[in-house]
């Protein structure tokens, strides 16, 4: 691969010995892999776990087909095995409120959602209007209960989640190093000063991001360059100037120690953990946990949001939970202009937030009747729906191809109305049965050839 020739001389002066093991990785194959997702019933079908990722539990090695029930299901999501150890390294207790800062397109946002297991509080978090799209469309694929996602600068998360986190994540934007051996494209922007530029960004979004962190709360930061100015220069900053500790952060096989040599010599800053390319099978990363000693700011009381259906809404929404669900639990419901969604116990006030999600879209309410949305089909496992359909992989490809499905005489004499479709034993969204068809509700937006 032809790197840029400031990169060469930046790395070959860095990497010292190992600068000739560390560029010719970079003409190695790229690895993939994937996590299964503990959210789900069941553990996936036709796929190959037989190579596990060493340092987390979800993951395994090997390359995800987009277009089949695995992945449309929601049942597995594909991650570069670099990147799932942020994850890992953040590992959040169960009952913990957690900010993914910088989530789109959601791998860390799902990987967290995994560990919380629906229980406590996970924000979701992306600036860019166009990525937070995606990130809602693959959070609502995995299907946690718990995660509000919003759209929004990291200023404006600081001032509504004053000291308000158990952890926070930070994976920042930064100058892509590490990705340039899977995505070449990633070297059109690096020249020699991008780096520092991205630093200035990183210190900024920090600035807001430790500010959320309550009193012994932890930060994740990790990158995906080996910039020393985007890596350890900015843990030594954050020491420096503000109460954090180093969390020592274990090493697995081929993951080594960060350089305190590549930024002020504090030894401290060993306890990050760098994944190079030539000495481990992923790209490369950077990952460092620290924990908040004492509070940075003074304490801000946060008013909470509150229920707001009429009478009407909760009478339909009852209706529907009564014919066709049997476990959902939830602390309140909201509803913003017809849809309706669950509502957090610790979901601060929403007024002046770009909410994407303030919790797991349950549906629409249309003139006199409630549609479930396909978000609640994929978030409720089998067992915790009262109707269901099972269908073949064929009428699969049908529903995701967005048609109308013919069912065998044998299941025409269904009662009409919303059931489940389970394909591969696993939920793929509702669809409502009339007179020996299901008509689709597959989001017109998602819509694909399966193959
Ligand atoms: C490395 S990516 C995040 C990847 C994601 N965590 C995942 O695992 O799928 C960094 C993200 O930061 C966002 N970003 C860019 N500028 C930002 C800023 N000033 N503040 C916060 N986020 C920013 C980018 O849009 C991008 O989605």
């Amino acid at each position: 691969m032809k790197l840029p020739d400031q990169f060469i001389a930046k790395y070959q002066r860095l990497m010292g010995s190992q600068a000739a093991a560390f560029f010719a990785s970079f003409d190695n194959p790229v690895n993939y892999a994937f996590r299964i997702n503990p959210l789900k019933q069941n553990v996936p079908e036709n796929i190959d776990l037989s190579k596990p990722v060493p340092y987390c539990q979800w993951g395994y090695y090997g390359k995800v087909n987009g277009k089949s029930v695995n992945h449309q299901s929601g049942a597995i999501y594909s991650q570069e095995p670099s990147a799932m150890y942020v994850g890992e390294v953040a590992a959040p207790k169960a009952g913990m409120k957690v900010l993914d800062l910088c989530a789109a397109p959601g791998g860390k946002s799902t990987h967290l959602a995994s560990f919380l297991n629906n229980t406590g509080f996970l924000v979701s978090n992306e600036i860019n209007h166009k990525r937070a799209k995606v990130l809602v469309e693959n959070i609502e694929r995995f299907g946690p209960q718990n995660t509000l996602i919003l759209n929004e600068d990291p200023a404006t998360i600081r001032k509504h989640f004053p000291g308000y986190f158990d952890q926070v994540v930070v994976d920042a934007p930064c100058s892509g190093e590490g990705m340039f051996h899977k995505d070449p494209d990633a070297m059109q922007y690096w020249n020699d000063e991008y780096p520092a530029e991205c630093a200035t960004r990183q210190h900024e979004i920090l600035l807001d991001a430790i500010r959320t962190l309550k009193p012994g709360g932890e930060l994740i930061y990790s990158t995906c360059t080996f910039a020393p100015e985007e890596d350890e220069q900015v843990i030594a900053w954050l020491l420096d100037n503000y109460p954090f500790e180093m969390v020592p952060i274990k090493k697995y096989d081929g993951m080594v120690d960060a350089k305190p040599e590549w930024a002020n010599h504090n030894p401290e800053l060993k306890k990050a953990v760098r994944l190079f390319p030539h000495l481990f099978k992923g790209e490369g990363h950077f990952i460092a946990k620290l924990r908040l000693t004492q509070a940075i700011d003074e304490p801000r009381k946060i008013k909470f949001e509150r229920g707001n259906l009429n009478r009407e809404q909760k009478q339909l929404w009852a209706d529907f939970m009564q014919s066709s669900i049997s476990d959902l639990q939830y602390h309140d419901l909201i509803v913003f202009g017809d849809q309706l969604y669950t509502l957090n116990a610790e979901t601060p006030q929403l007024k002046g937030l770009k909410v994407m999600r303030p919790g797991l879209l349950l549906g629409t309410f249309k003139k006199k009747r409630f549609e479930p949305s396909y978000g609640l089909a994929l978030a409720l496992r089998p067992d915790a729906v009262k109707k269901k359909i099972v269908i073949d992989h064929d009428q699969w490809a049908q529903y995701v191809h967005g048609d109308t499905i013919k069912l065998v005489p044998s299941d025409a004499n269904l009662a009409k109305g919303w059931y489940q479709l389970i394909c591969e034993g696993r939920p793929i969204g509702f669809g409502k049965y009339v007179n020996g068809t299901i008509k689709n509700f597959f989001p017109k937006g998602l819509r694909f050839i399966a193959n």
